[in-house]
This record gives structure tokens, C-alpha cells and sequence, in this order.
């Protein structure tokens, strides 16, 4: 797939743009603070809904202004699909083909799109957040059902939060309540682990193949899902949710003394291990860095795999993080088959000779202009 349109209405410092991408790599250039990240970042909330820079939703919208949108054309395999994202008080409306969606589980993974900012490069030395989120984020796009069930478990399980303080706090006494939450918390968190124990032995089979390559076989990058739920009980999600329910049980004492939730995929972590030491304490940068890389490239071919089409990848400034080994691998491996979005402040960074044929993008203080004739890209800028 790719985004063959895109325009912006009062986001961020971008007042009006209307753009015309190319289907292979698209060179975002300018200084800094121009509006680069943002256009970046609009592509993304197009994709997703939300920003992964803000969890406010306001932010997005211009200073000046109430209202922000954000609109596009995706072409895929079976056709051109317009999406439009409105952001204002009253919160957010998603059309697919022009309908207004009532859920936004339903309007995600029309666009699939991979970031790849300098911050993933902590994906593998940053804190279990960071691996959760890009969990909760890759196969949510993949996987509607995930979505939803991530949805209800966070709802859950802030419910269950609130109670076990009012425990804490002796405003409530009722533990059969507390055990009706947990029965329903164990049950949407068991979906969960057991659908990224799935998607993760995918991943980790795409990641395993470029690891090699780009280590030249030295090195086998594997996985390992560090849960409290007992190995031989991460089967099928029955049994991991009677697993969680047991764990409750068995942990209500600190629960109810912590007044907060201690078990369940929220709780979860991703551990990468090179030759079967774990990357995050023993491995090197440089193993690190190839870690993050095969990881983030092997998304592009788990979502080939589980949609039919190849996602969009953005790379938010990353070439520049890259050396030039692992640059070339990058761009090799994208090149003519996934449309990719490249930011950056200067071209002498990337390795031109990789990139065949971009279309470049000028972008001023919230203003983008495209190189030549053949991205026919265009914003006007209100006063
Ligand atoms: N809601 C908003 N309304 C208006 N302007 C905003 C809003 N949010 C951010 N900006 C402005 O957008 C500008 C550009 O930000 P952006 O992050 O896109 O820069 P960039 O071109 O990627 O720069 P860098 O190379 O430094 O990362 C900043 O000056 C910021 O103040």
C-alpha cells in the first residue's frame, strides 16, 4: 500500500498543505523546527488516530485554531481507500470512504505505517514500556480484535485499580466485586499474551533471518516474553487466563496493600536475547543497534505477511543514527517495494546512491514545496 495523497487542515504549525506523494522514497528536508516530524507525525495519527509523540489529542491541533484535519488517499491492492481524522473539543471523528466510523478499532489498519524514530533505537535497552507499547502498537494495526481487546483490558483495569484503592483506603469491603474484576480482567489480559505470543514468534522468525544477514551469521537473535504467567501454561488463552486468575488469588494480599494491579500483560515485558544472552545487559551498542534494526524491519514483513500488503514506513531522522553497514541494509531492504517517508536536515547524511529516484519535499516553517515536477506537492500558508 501507499499514501498517495495527503492534506492538512490546521495541524500543528502546517495551516494548509496538499501533497501528492511517490510511491517509493520520499526525502522530507529542512531545518530545524520547520514542521519535518510534524508531517511525519500527521502520516502517523492518519495511520493510527494518535500521535506518538503527544497522548493529548489537543496538541495536534494549531495554536491559532479549534480544529485541526487530517486527510488522505491510501491505494492499496483492492483500490484507493480516502480516510479523514478530525481532532477538536469534542474529541475525534474518523471517515473511511467518506463514512464516519463509531469505533476506532474499525477505522485502524486501513493505513499500516512503521515508525522508526532515534527513540526505537532504545527499543531494546529502554524500560518495559517502551517494548509494550511497541507491542500494543505494531499488532494493533495488524489485528482489530487486538485492538479491541486491549481496550477493554485497559478500562478494566483501571476499574480494578480504582477498587483495590478504595480496599486500600477501607471505602469498600466488597472482595466478591474485586474477584468479579479479576475474572474479567484475566480474561481480555489472557487474549492479549496469548495473541503477542503468536505475533511474536513471527516477528521474531523475520527478525532471526535479518539478524543473520546483517551480522553475517555470527549472531541468532531470539525472543523471550517475560511474564509471571508459568512457561508451560502460555498455551492457549484459557489457560493463561485461569493461570492470571490464580495469580490474583494468590497475590490479593500485595495487592490490596499496593492498591494497584501487580499481574497481567500490562505488567509484561519483551526480552532480546543475541546467542542467548540477553542484548539489554550483556550486548554491545553496536548489537543493540543491529537488534532494534532487525526487529523494526522484520515489522515490514510480518505485516506483509499478516495483511497481504506492505506497510509505510516512516524514519524519523534514523539514517543519521545509522553507520553506513547498517544505512545500506536499511535502504536495500525497503527499496521498490515499501513507500518510505526519510526526515532529515541535510541529504549529505544518506547514502544517495541507495536511494533511487526520490521525490523531494522542501519544507519551511510550516510550508512544503516539492523538488521539480514530480512529486507535484504544494501548501499554502494562511496569514
Ligand atoms: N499545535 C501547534 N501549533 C503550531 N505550531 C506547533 C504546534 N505544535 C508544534 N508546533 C511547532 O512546530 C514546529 C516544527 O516542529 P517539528 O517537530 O516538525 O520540527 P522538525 O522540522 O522535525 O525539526 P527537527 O529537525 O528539529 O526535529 C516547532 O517550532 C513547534 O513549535
Amino acid at each position: 500500500m501507499y499514501l498517495q495523497e495527503l492534506q492538512l487542515q490546521h495541524f500543528r504549525n502546517y495551516t494548509a498543505a496538499n501533497l501528492r506523494f511517490g510511491q517509493g522514497i520520499n526525502v522530507l528536508l529542512g531545518e530545524n523546527a520547520q514542521g519535518k516530524t510534524n508531517l511525519l507525525e500527521a502520516i502517523y495519527v492518519l495511520a493510527l488516530t494518535r500521535s506518538h509523540r503527544t497522548a493529548n489529542d489537543h496538541d495536534l491541533v494549531n495554536w491559532q485554531t479549534k480544529t485541526a484535519k487530517i486527510s488522505g488517499r491510501v491505494v492499496k491492492a483492492a483500490g484507493t481507500v480516502p480516510l479523514e481524522l478530525t481532532f477538536s473539543r469534542q474529541g475525534k471523528r474518523a471517515k473511511v470512504n467518506h463514512l464516519e466510523q463509531a469505533r476506532l478499532s474499525q477505522y485502524v489498519g486501513q493505513l499500516n505505517v512503521i515508525l522508526f524514530a532515534p527513540e526505537d533505537l532504545a527499543i531494546v535497552k529502554g524500560a518495559p514500556t517502551v517494548r509494550r507499547r511497541f507491542m500494543d502498537m505494531e499488532f494493533g494495526q495488524m489485528n482489530p480484535r487486538y485492538l479491541y481487546n486491549l481496550s477493554q483490558y485497559r478500562t478494566l483495569l483501571k476499574q480494578r485499580n480504582r477498587y483495590l484503592k478504595d480496599l486500600q483506603h477501607k471505602q469498600k469491603k466488597d472482595l466478591l466485586f474485586l474477584s468479579v474484576l479479576s475474572d474479567q480482567l484475566a480474561a481480555y489480559g489472557a487474549e492479549i499474551i496469548a495473541a503477542r505470543l503468536g505475533m511474536l514468534k513471527k516477528l521474531e522468525h523475520w527478525a532471526q533471518v535479518i539478524h543473520g544477514e546483517i551480522s553475517q551469521g555470527r549472531e541468532e537473535l531470539t525472543f523471550h516474553y517475560a511474564t509471571q504467567v508459568p512457561d508451560d501454561q502460555l498455551t492457549d488463552p484459557q489457560t493463561i487466563c485461569a493461570a492470571l486468575t490464580a495469580l490474583y488469588q494468590k497475590q490479593q494480599e500485595k495487592e490490596l496493600y499496593q492498591g494497584t494491579t501487580l499481574v497481567g500483560p500490562h505488567r509484561d515485558d519483551l526480552h532480546f536475547q543475541v546467542n542467548g544472552k540477553n542484548v539489554q545487559t550483556f550486548g554491545s551498542q553496536g548489537q543493540q543497534r543491529t537488534t532494534a534494526l532487525s526487529v523494526k524491519l522484520a515489522e515490514i514483513d510480518l505485516m506483509k505477511e499478516e495483511t497481504g500488503e506492505y506497510p509505510v514506513l516512516l524514519l524519523d531522522d534514523v539514517l543519521s543514527e545509522l553507520d553506513d553497514a547498517r544505512q545500506t541494509h536499511l535502504l536495500t531492504a525497503i527499496q521498490d517495494k515499501v513507500q518510505t517517508f526519510i526526515t532529515t536536515t541535510s541529504l549529505s547524511g544518506i547514502t544517495r546512491q541507495l536511494i533511487k529516484d526520490p521525490t523531494i519535499f522542501q519544507i519551511t516553517d510550516g510550508q512544503v514545496v516539492a523538488d521539480g515536477d514530480k512529486g507535484s506537492g504544494g501548501a499554502t500558508k494562511e496569514d
